[in-house]
């Protein structure tokens, strides 16, 4: 397992105490036959935090959820959420959490209030207060005006908020998401990320899986990254780009001539003759830009684009999922790559690269 080396900025540095565990996993394991799909993995979500389980088709997301909002067993590891033992207490887990995502409890059809209606039902909320419920929260959720229509007609984005208001009825304090935004144009996007940060700031705490890594760029307090049955790092977002090298700044020329002596005075930078372009090794802070733009003034090269690229997510997850031999060789290069910028090691650079281009930042 890899662990980042600084250490994690507290979420909120009012407090120094220690937060309650929402969720908390020792040791848990999880066996289809003779495929291991969770091999011992550790977790810990402080109460009122949102914490991403990232990984690739088939790792083992959607198991881990499924234990941890006991739906299925595990073959071991000591597991608590809500403050309650998943093994002795697997009722009282129920009750503390909440779970939408990949199958939805939206019944299609019955109307979204009735969908409501009947979820105050199964909480043995009274019918005035169910009615009271089912109200604020069709109001919060924007489906005041659909709530009279069969949930059929509702959009992809209206569903999803029909699901968490659904879930809300029970007032959970812990939230599982599986996916929650899959499918979602990008408007329905924005609009779930506003609804899970309102949630946090409420004091719930969200375990969410996602393909989307700009999704847990955003929301995340922290990221773990699943694959092969291990958590292969984790941290903050920030934590996790630190792990991968291939921050460079990149220039673009369009005259051979000026390309061919820009390359000969910055005989560090890596060519790409093809695209007449040089790539200079930095982390994109201010002061290692400034640096290089000094040093570029200095060797009187003037470029006619220049892009800088900080990896992101995307590298991360490239890197440390793409194969066991990229993730061991980003894990050793890790500790170099956040101090010294100046460095590039050519094989996890190579994996970041491959997706760099479309998430350069002209500055
Ligand atoms: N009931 C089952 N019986 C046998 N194998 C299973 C079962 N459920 C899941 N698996 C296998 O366990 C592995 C993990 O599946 P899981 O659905 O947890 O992955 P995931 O990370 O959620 O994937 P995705 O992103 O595609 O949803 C897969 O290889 C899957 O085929």
């Amino acid at each position: 397992m890899t662990t980042p080396t600084t250490p994690a900025t507290p979420a909120t540095p009012t407090t120094s105490a220690p937060r309650e565990l929402a969720i908390a996993a020792t040791g848990l394991r999880k066996a289809y036959g003779d495929k291991t799909v969770l091999d011992g993995i550790d977790l810990a979500v402080p109460a009122g935090t949102v914490f991403s389980l990232l990984g690739p088709n088939g790792a083992g997301k959607t198991t881990a959820v499924q234990i941890l909002t006991t739906l299925i067993g595990a073959d071991a590891g000591e597991l608590r959420v809500g403050g309650h033992d998943l093994a002795s207490a697997p009722d009282a887990v129920r009750a503390a959490i909440g779970v939408t995502g990949q199958f939805s409890a939206v019944d299609n059809l019955i109307t979204g209030e009735e969908n409501m209606l009947l979820m105050a039902d199964l909480h043995h909320l009274g019918r005035r207060e169910g009615r009271r419920v089912t109200a604020e929260l069709l109001e919060r959720f924007d489906l005041v005006e659909a709530a009279r229509k069969p949930a059929s007609t509702y959009s992809g984005g209206m569903r999803r908020r029909l699901d968490i208001a659904m879930t809300l009825v029970g007032e959970p304090r812990v939230i599982f998401l599986d996916e929650p935004t899959t499918g979602l144009d990008p408007r329905s996007r924005h609009t779930m990320w506003g609804i899970i940060r309102e949630l946090v700031a409420g004091g719930v705490t969200v375990f969410l899986t996602t393909q989307y890594l700009d999704e847990a760029d955003e929301l995340a307090d922290r990221i773990a990254v699943l694959h092969g049955g291990r958590i292969v790092a984790q941290g903050t977002a920030e934590e996790l780009k630190r792990l991968v090298p291939g921050g460079h700044v990149r220039l673009r020329f369009t005259d051979p001539v000026a390309y061919e002596s820009a390359a000969a005075a910055l005989r560090d930078a890596v060519r790409d003759d093809g695209a007449l372009s040089l790539q200079i090794p930095s982390n994109g802070s201010q002061r290692e830009l400034r640096a290089v733009l000094d040093w570029l003034d200095a060797a009187e090269v003037e470029a006619d684009e220049l892009t800088v690229h900080t990896p992101d997510l995307d590298d991360v997850f490239f890197a440390l999922t793409g194969s066991t031999t990229a993730a061991d060789s980003t894990t050793s290069d890790s500790t170099t790559s956040g101090s010294n910028a100046g460095s590039t090691a050519p094989a996890a650079r190579t994996a970041a690269d491959s997706t760099a281009d479309s998430k350069e930042t002209v500055r």
